[in-house]
């Protein structure tokens, strides 16, 4: 699991690793230069025209580097422009541009916003990283907009130039909108919002070098999932075991028009290794189960009361459950038997309606889209705000809230 940090923390990161690895500033650089580049050689191949643009900051550096190391390997038509118009240059950007000097590339310093070229390809956008604060004023705003016009393909240095990435309050985006973005040793929080899609269409990260000891000791609220992480948690099968010890779950939910919520909710279960299933649907709906996934036990839902929950060591209500009376009937009971469950679609429609937040039992997972979480919780005004309320509420509630999306936030209860 990495944590997800802020840019100040970063720099507190950047610090400690040039103090303590020991790396000097410009070889840190480097590093970080040579593994954006070992990613971006992936997708271009050498005949591409590029065109590097660079601020005067570190992110201007790294560009100068960038174009430097893809020189070297062979990338003979990049172009350099420097934009011109910062009050003044870093230690690191100075000694990268003598660098640069010393292979033949044509490099440009413009001011304005009609002396950048309007043929321009692959552009490479090492105007301003994570030390951009405030708002875009004249003449930038103007070129990155040309920038953007003209640029067919993008790929964003750290971050988009013109994001304010630790405040998605970005009403009015002027920034660079990238196709790509490479960060730098971590994934952005920002970028697993919705919002973020103006600034940047998908965004992959680097290790750049940076000590991870140090890194990782960094408070922080969110964490970033690998696969690594998730598979030495699944159960295995062991040899000579059966079905019997790998948990008995119950599913409630399906209707007629909704059955297919149903069987997906009993394949993914039994997919990630359930040992049985069974569902409670109407009777008229298990020869749909019945065919879709034989292994899938059934339960008539018009004798739900005489069910016994105990026998199963989990229960899942939900998917396709429908809001008639009947299923407001068993969600109710449900909620009166205070064991923990998982509380997914019109379970949750069901409690968002009733106002029966409070009577959901400790340690019980809800699994809310974005409407459903809305619903359940009220508006918020941005992904960033729905996260902070999502983390708030597990611990007020003390149950899981799993809040799907194209990234789903697992948040937990302490
Ligand atoms: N993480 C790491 O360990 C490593 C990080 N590295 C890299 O360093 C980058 C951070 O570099 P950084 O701190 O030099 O800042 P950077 O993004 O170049 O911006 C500074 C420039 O922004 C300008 N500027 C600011 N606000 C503005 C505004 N509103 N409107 C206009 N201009 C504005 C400001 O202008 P000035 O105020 O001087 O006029 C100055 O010129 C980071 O993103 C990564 O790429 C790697 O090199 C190595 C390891
Ligand atoms: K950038």
């Amino acid at each position: 699991m990495l944590n997800f940090i802020t840019n100040e923390q970063m720099r507190k990161a950047d610090e400690y690793t040039i103090k303590h690895l020991p790396i000097r500033s410009i070889d840190l650089m480097e590093q970080a230069c040579n593994s954006f580049v070992k990613r971006i050689t992936e997708d271009i191949s050498v005949n591409e025209k590029i065109t590097v643009c660079c601020g005067t900051g570190n992110n201007g550096g790294d560009g100068l580097a960038i174009a430097r190391l893809l020189r070297l390997k062979g990338y003979n038509n990049i172009t350099v422009i420097i934009l011109n118009i910062f009050s003044s240059s870093s230690p690191d950007f100075i000694v990268n541009k003598k660098r640069l000097n010393q292979l033949k590339i044509p490099l440009f310093e413009i001011k304005k916003a009609n002396e950048l070229p309007n043929n321009l390809d692959i552009v490479i956008d090492a105007v301003l990283g994570s030390g951009f604060q405030g708002t875009l004023k004249e003449p930038l705003a103007e070129i990155i907009k040309k920038i953007n016009h003209h640029a067919k393909y993008i790929f964003s240095v750290d971050c988009p130039s013109g994001l304010n990435i630790d405040s998605s309050k970005i009403k009015k985006y002027q920034g660079i909108k990238a196709d790509k973005t490479i960060s730098f040793q971590r994934p952005k929080l920002f970028f697993m919002f919705p919002e973020s899609i103006v600034s940047s269409k998908s965004h992959e990260f680097v290790f750049i070098g940076l000590n991870e000891d140090f890194l990782q000791s960094l408070p922080s609220d969110y964490f970033w999932i690998e696969e690594k992480d998730i598979v030495g948690k699944l159960k295995v099968r062991q040899p000579f075991s059966h079905k019997g010890i790998y948990g008995h779950l119950l599913i409630i939910g399906g209707m007629s028009n909704t059955m297919g919520a149903a069987v997906l909710c009993a394949k993914s279960a039994l997919f990630t290794g359930v040992g049985l299933v069974t569902c409670c649907v109407p009777k008229e709906n298990f020869s749909t189960l019945n065919i879709s996934q034989p292994e899938i036990m059934t339960l008539e839902r018009e004798n739900f009361n005489e069910i016994s929950l105990n026998k199963f060591n989990s229960v899942a209500i939900g998917p396709g459950l429908g809001l008639t009376q009947n299923s407001k009937e068993i969600v109710h009971k449900i909620l009166k038997e205070k064991i923990p469950v998982v509380f997914d679609a019109d379970a949750l429609n069901i409690i968002s309606e009733e106002n029966w937040l409070g009577k959901i039992p400790a340690n019980s997972i809800l699994t809310p889209h974005l409407k459903e979480f809305d619903r359940l919780f009220g508006s918020s005004e941005d992904w960033f705000a729905r996260l902070e309320k999502a983390r708030c509420k597990a611990k007020e509630l003390q149950c899981i809230i799993v809040l799907k999306n194209q990234y789903t936030f697992t948040l937990l209860t302490d």
